[in-house]
Protein backbone atom coordinates (compact mmCIF):
# COMPACT_ATOMS: atom_id res chain seq x y z
CA UNK A 1 0.00 0.00 0.00
CA UNK A 2 2.62 2.01 0.85
CA UNK A 3 6.40 1.38 0.08
CA UNK A 4 9.72 3.79 0.37
CA UNK A 5 12.64 2.19 -1.83
CA UNK A 6 15.97 3.86 -0.27
CA UNK A 7 14.27 6.86 0.15
CA UNK A 8 16.24 9.88 0.80
CA UNK A 9 15.06 13.75 1.25
CA UNK A 10 17.45 16.82 1.69
CA UNK A 11 15.50 20.26 1.70
CA UNK A 12 16.91 22.67 -0.39
CA UNK A 13 19.31 25.16 1.35
CA UNK A 14 20.50 22.03 3.48
CA UNK A 15 23.09 19.77 3.97
CA UNK A 16 21.97 17.26 6.64
CA UNK A 17 19.52 14.42 4.71
CA UNK A 18 15.52 14.50 6.36
CA UNK A 19 15.31 11.18 5.39
CA UNK A 20 18.61 8.89 4.74
CA UNK A 21 18.09 5.90 2.79
CA UNK A 22 14.73 4.54 4.03
CA UNK A 23 13.33 1.92 2.88
CA UNK A 24 10.25 0.15 4.48
CA UNK A 25 6.93 -1.23 2.79
CA UNK A 26 3.53 -0.43 4.42
CA UNK A 27 0.76 -3.12 3.76
CA UNK A 28 -2.98 -2.40 3.28
CA UNK A 29 -4.38 -2.77 6.33
CA UNK A 30 -1.76 -2.28 8.76
CA UNK A 31 -1.54 0.23 11.39
CA UNK A 32 1.90 1.90 11.80
CA UNK A 33 3.51 4.26 14.19
CA UNK A 34 6.07 6.54 13.29
CA UNK A 35 8.74 7.56 16.09
CA UNK A 36 11.62 9.42 16.61
CA UNK A 37 12.78 12.60 18.20
CA UNK A 38 12.28 16.05 17.25
CA UNK A 39 13.39 16.49 13.59
CA UNK A 40 14.36 13.05 12.88
CA UNK A 41 12.32 13.24 9.97
CA UNK A 42 8.54 11.74 10.75
CA UNK A 43 6.25 14.91 9.23
CA UNK A 44 8.95 14.26 5.84
CA UNK A 45 7.84 10.44 5.67
CA UNK A 46 3.81 11.45 5.79
CA UNK A 47 4.18 14.90 3.46
CA UNK A 48 6.26 12.22 0.61
CA UNK A 49 3.43 10.20 0.88
CA UNK A 50 1.05 12.79 0.21
CA UNK A 51 3.52 13.89 -2.45
CA UNK A 52 3.43 17.35 -0.64
CA UNK A 53 7.30 16.73 -0.81
CA UNK A 54 9.22 14.79 -3.17
CA UNK A 55 12.10 12.43 -2.81
CA UNK A 56 15.45 13.53 -3.34
CA UNK A 57 16.26 9.55 -4.31
CA UNK A 58 14.73 6.70 -3.86
CA UNK A 59 11.31 5.43 -5.00
CA UNK A 60 7.99 6.09 -3.20
CA UNK A 61 5.04 3.70 -4.04
CA UNK A 62 1.34 4.83 -2.29
CA UNK A 63 -1.72 2.35 -3.89
CA UNK A 64 -0.11 1.67 -7.06
CA UNK A 65 1.21 4.75 -7.64
CA UNK A 66 4.91 5.80 -8.36
CA UNK A 67 4.88 9.11 -6.75
CA UNK A 68 7.99 9.92 -8.82
CA UNK A 69 6.68 9.43 -12.22
CA UNK A 70 3.34 10.77 -11.02
CA UNK A 71 1.83 13.79 -13.55
CA UNK A 72 0.46 16.67 -11.60
CA UNK A 73 -2.27 16.32 -12.67
CA UNK A 74 -3.11 13.14 -10.72
CA UNK A 75 -1.96 14.31 -7.73
CA UNK A 76 -5.71 15.01 -6.01
CA UNK A 77 -6.67 11.48 -6.86
CA UNK A 78 -4.21 10.15 -5.15
CA UNK A 79 -4.88 12.56 -2.63
CA UNK A 80 -8.81 11.37 -2.63
CA UNK A 81 -7.53 8.34 -1.45
CA UNK A 82 -5.61 9.64 1.82
CA UNK A 83 -7.42 11.30 4.57
CA UNK A 84 -5.04 13.49 7.43
CA UNK A 85 -5.36 14.63 10.67
CA UNK A 86 -2.68 16.99 12.46
CA UNK A 87 -1.79 17.81 15.86
CA UNK A 88 -4.04 21.55 15.52
CA UNK A 89 -6.97 19.97 13.81
CA UNK A 90 -7.33 22.55 10.98
CA UNK A 91 -11.16 23.16 11.30
CA UNK A 92 -12.59 25.79 9.20
CA UNK A 93 -13.53 27.91 12.09
CA UNK A 94 -16.47 29.46 10.76
CA UNK A 95 -17.94 25.93 9.62
CA UNK A 96 -20.37 24.19 11.66
CA UNK A 97 -19.16 20.43 12.30
CA UNK A 98 -21.39 19.11 9.61
CA UNK A 99 -20.39 21.36 6.86
CA UNK A 100 -16.74 21.01 8.18
CA UNK A 101 -17.19 17.14 7.44
CA UNK A 102 -19.41 17.77 4.25
CA UNK A 103 -17.03 20.25 2.73
CA UNK A 104 -14.62 17.73 1.93
CA UNK A 105 -17.31 16.07 -0.34
CA UNK A 106 -18.62 19.18 -1.93
CA UNK A 107 -14.84 19.75 -3.06
CA UNK A 108 -15.14 16.68 -4.96
CA UNK A 109 -19.00 17.28 -6.35
CA UNK A 110 -20.65 15.14 -4.09
CA UNK A 111 -24.66 14.52 -4.73
CA UNK A 112 -26.17 16.79 -1.82
CA UNK A 113 -28.19 13.85 -0.57
CA UNK A 114 -25.61 11.79 -0.74
CA UNK A 115 -23.67 14.04 1.01
CA UNK A 116 -25.88 14.36 3.71
CA UNK A 117 -26.18 10.81 3.98
CA UNK A 118 -22.16 10.24 4.17
CA UNK A 119 -21.37 12.84 6.49
CA UNK A 120 -24.30 11.84 9.04
CA UNK A 121 -23.27 8.09 9.00
CA UNK A 122 -19.56 9.69 9.69
CA UNK A 123 -20.35 11.74 12.40
CA UNK A 124 -22.35 8.65 14.03
CA UNK A 125 -19.05 7.05 13.85
CA UNK A 126 -17.17 9.47 15.61
CA UNK A 127 -19.51 9.71 18.13
CA UNK A 128 -21.04 13.17 17.01
CA UNK A 129 -24.43 12.67 15.78
CA UNK A 130 -25.54 15.49 18.35
CA UNK A 131 -23.10 17.81 17.86
CA UNK A 132 -23.44 18.82 13.84
CA UNK A 133 -24.65 22.13 13.98
CA UNK A 134 -21.79 23.21 16.80
CA UNK A 135 -19.33 25.72 15.96
CA UNK A 136 -15.20 24.42 15.88
CA UNK A 137 -14.66 26.80 19.12
CA UNK A 138 -17.77 25.34 20.74
CA UNK A 139 -16.32 22.28 20.84
CA UNK A 140 -13.98 20.73 22.98
CA UNK A 141 -10.14 19.54 22.00
CA UNK A 142 -11.27 15.48 21.52
CA UNK A 143 -14.49 16.55 19.64
CA UNK A 144 -12.61 18.53 16.90
CA UNK A 145 -10.09 16.11 16.63
CA UNK A 146 -13.18 13.77 15.99
CA UNK A 147 -14.10 16.28 13.43
CA UNK A 148 -11.07 16.12 12.04
CA UNK A 149 -11.20 12.71 11.60
CA UNK A 150 -14.85 12.65 10.12
CA UNK A 151 -13.09 15.08 7.82
CA UNK A 152 -10.61 12.82 6.91
CA UNK A 153 -12.08 9.51 6.32
CA UNK A 154 -15.79 10.92 5.03
CA UNK A 155 -14.78 10.02 1.52
CA UNK A 156 -13.74 6.62 2.58
CA UNK A 157 -9.86 6.93 1.88
CA UNK A 158 -7.74 3.65 1.64
CA UNK A 159 -4.78 5.41 3.83
CA UNK A 160 -5.06 7.63 6.85
CA UNK A 161 -1.60 9.55 7.51
CA UNK A 162 -2.25 11.21 11.54
CA UNK A 163 0.30 13.90 12.14
CA UNK A 164 0.61 13.70 15.87
CA UNK A 165 -3.28 13.77 16.10
CA UNK A 166 -2.92 13.61 19.89
CA UNK A 167 -0.17 16.25 20.71
CA UNK A 168 -2.60 18.46 21.51
CA UNK A 169 -5.21 16.51 23.99
CA UNK A 170 -4.66 15.17 27.52
CA UNK A 171 -4.06 11.12 27.46
CA UNK A 172 -7.73 10.04 28.51
CA UNK A 173 -8.47 12.18 25.74
CA UNK A 174 -5.64 10.82 23.49
CA UNK A 175 -6.66 7.58 24.34
CA UNK A 176 -10.62 8.08 23.13
CA UNK A 177 -9.07 9.19 19.89
CA UNK A 178 -6.16 6.37 19.07
CA UNK A 179 -9.47 3.71 19.89
CA UNK A 180 -11.24 5.76 17.30
CA UNK A 181 -7.94 5.48 14.71
CA UNK A 182 -7.76 1.71 15.78
CA UNK A 183 -11.47 1.35 15.13
CA UNK A 184 -10.61 2.47 11.42
CA UNK A 185 -8.46 0.81 10.90
CA UNK A 186 -9.85 -2.09 11.55
CA UNK A 187 -12.71 -1.75 8.76
CA UNK A 188 -9.67 -1.59 6.48
CA UNK A 189 -7.91 1.80 6.65
CA UNK A 190 -4.13 1.75 6.63
CA UNK A 191 -3.26 4.13 9.18
CA UNK A 192 0.18 5.75 9.58
CA UNK A 193 0.65 7.75 12.50
CA UNK A 194 3.95 10.19 13.43
CA UNK A 195 3.90 10.38 17.13
CA UNK A 196 5.69 11.31 20.15
CA UNK A 197 2.88 9.50 22.46
CA UNK A 198 4.71 7.19 24.53
CA UNK A 199 1.57 5.68 26.55
CA UNK A 200 -0.64 4.93 23.14
CA UNK A 201 2.45 3.24 21.31
CA UNK A 202 2.86 1.14 24.40
CA UNK A 203 -0.79 0.25 25.10
CA UNK A 204 -1.01 -0.38 21.38
CA UNK A 205 1.77 -2.68 20.32
CA UNK A 206 1.79 -2.14 16.54
CA UNK A 207 4.23 -1.80 14.74
CA UNK A 208 6.46 0.91 15.31
CA UNK A 209 9.03 2.44 13.12
CA UNK A 210 11.50 4.62 14.34
CA UNK A 211 13.84 7.31 12.83
CA UNK A 212 16.76 8.71 13.90
CA UNK A 213 18.24 11.60 12.34
CA UNK A 214 16.46 10.46 8.82
CA UNK A 215 17.33 6.94 9.69
CA UNK A 216 15.13 4.29 9.37
CA UNK A 217 17.17 2.77 12.56
CA UNK A 218 13.86 0.36 14.13
CA UNK A 219 11.06 -1.76 12.69
CA UNK A 220 8.86 -3.84 15.29
CA UNK A 221 5.89 -5.63 14.50
CA UNK A 222 4.20 -5.16 17.95
CA UNK A 223 7.01 -2.32 18.91
CA UNK A 224 7.38 -0.14 22.11
CA UNK A 225 7.51 3.24 21.59
CA UNK A 226 11.04 3.55 23.65
CA UNK A 227 13.85 5.29 21.68
CA UNK A 228 16.63 3.31 20.75
CA UNK A 229 19.12 6.24 21.20
CA UNK A 230 17.32 6.85 24.41
CA UNK A 231 17.88 3.16 25.51
CA UNK A 232 21.12 2.70 23.99
CA UNK A 233 20.17 -0.36 21.36
CA UNK A 234 21.45 1.29 18.24
CA UNK A 235 23.25 -1.53 16.67
CA UNK A 236 26.96 -0.89 16.31
CA UNK A 237 26.56 0.23 12.42
CA UNK A 238 24.07 2.39 13.44
CA UNK A 239 21.36 0.64 11.37
CA UNK A 240 18.43 -1.59 12.63
CA UNK A 241 19.05 -3.68 15.90
CA UNK A 242 15.81 -5.26 16.30
CA UNK A 243 15.06 -5.41 12.79
CA UNK A 244 11.44 -7.79 12.66
CA UNK A 245 10.07 -9.35 9.17
CA UNK A 246 7.67 -6.64 7.76
CA UNK A 247 4.20 -8.20 8.49
CA UNK A 248 1.38 -8.98 6.37
CA UNK A 249 -1.77 -7.83 7.15
CA UNK A 250 -3.08 -5.94 11.04
CA UNK A 251 -1.65 -7.25 13.74
CA UNK A 252 -4.30 -8.01 15.93
CA UNK A 253 -3.78 -6.78 19.43
CA UNK A 254 -4.07 -9.37 22.42
CA UNK A 255 -6.71 -8.12 25.01
CA UNK A 256 -4.09 -7.20 27.72
CA UNK A 257 -2.41 -5.09 25.21
CA UNK A 258 -5.72 -3.57 24.30
CA UNK A 259 -5.32 0.68 24.35
CA UNK A 260 -7.90 0.66 27.00
CA UNK A 261 -5.74 -0.96 28.81
CA UNK A 262 -4.54 2.31 29.62
CA UNK A 263 -8.41 3.70 30.61
CA UNK A 264 -6.99 4.35 34.68
CA UNK A 265 -3.87 6.02 34.01
CA UNK A 266 -5.14 9.59 33.50
CA UNK A 267 -1.98 11.89 34.27
CA UNK A 268 1.04 12.12 33.22
N1 LIG B 1 10.61 22.76 4.44
C1 LIG B 1 11.78 22.47 5.01
N2 LIG B 1 12.91 23.08 4.61
C2 LIG B 1 14.10 22.78 5.17
N3 LIG B 1 14.26 21.86 6.14
C3 LIG B 1 13.17 21.24 6.59
C4 LIG B 1 11.87 21.50 6.07
N4 LIG B 1 10.97 20.72 6.71
C5 LIG B 1 11.68 20.01 7.61
N5 LIG B 1 12.99 20.31 7.54
C6 LIG B 1 14.07 19.71 8.34
O1 LIG B 1 14.04 18.30 8.11
C7 LIG B 1 14.30 17.60 9.31
C8 LIG B 1 13.14 16.66 9.62
O2 LIG B 1 11.98 17.44 9.91
P1 LIG B 1 10.56 16.80 10.20
O3 LIG B 1 9.58 17.91 10.35
O4 LIG B 1 10.29 15.76 9.19
O5 LIG B 1 10.85 16.10 11.62
P2 LIG B 1 9.81 15.49 12.68
O6 LIG B 1 10.41 14.20 13.13
O7 LIG B 1 8.45 15.45 12.10
O8 LIG B 1 9.91 16.56 13.85
P3 LIG B 1 8.80 16.94 14.98
O9 LIG B 1 8.65 15.73 15.84
O10 LIG B 1 9.44 18.08 15.70
O11 LIG B 1 7.55 17.32 14.25
C9 LIG B 1 14.56 18.65 10.39
O12 LIG B 1 15.94 18.85 10.48
C10 LIG B 1 13.89 19.90 9.82
O13 LIG B 1 14.53 21.06 10.27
Amino acid sequence: MIRFDHVSKVYPRTTRPALDDVSASIERGQFAFVVGSSGSGKSTLLRLVLKEETATSGRVQVAGRELERLPRRDVPALRREIGCVFQDFRLLPAKTVTDNVAFALQVIGGRRRDIRRQVGETLEMVGLQDLGRRLPHELSGGEQQRVAIARAIVNRPSILLADEPTGNLDPATSLDIINLLDQINRRGTTVLMATHDDEIVNAMRRRVLELDEGRLVRDDERGEYALTRATGLRGPDGGASRHTARSTGSPEPSDETRPTARTEEGDR
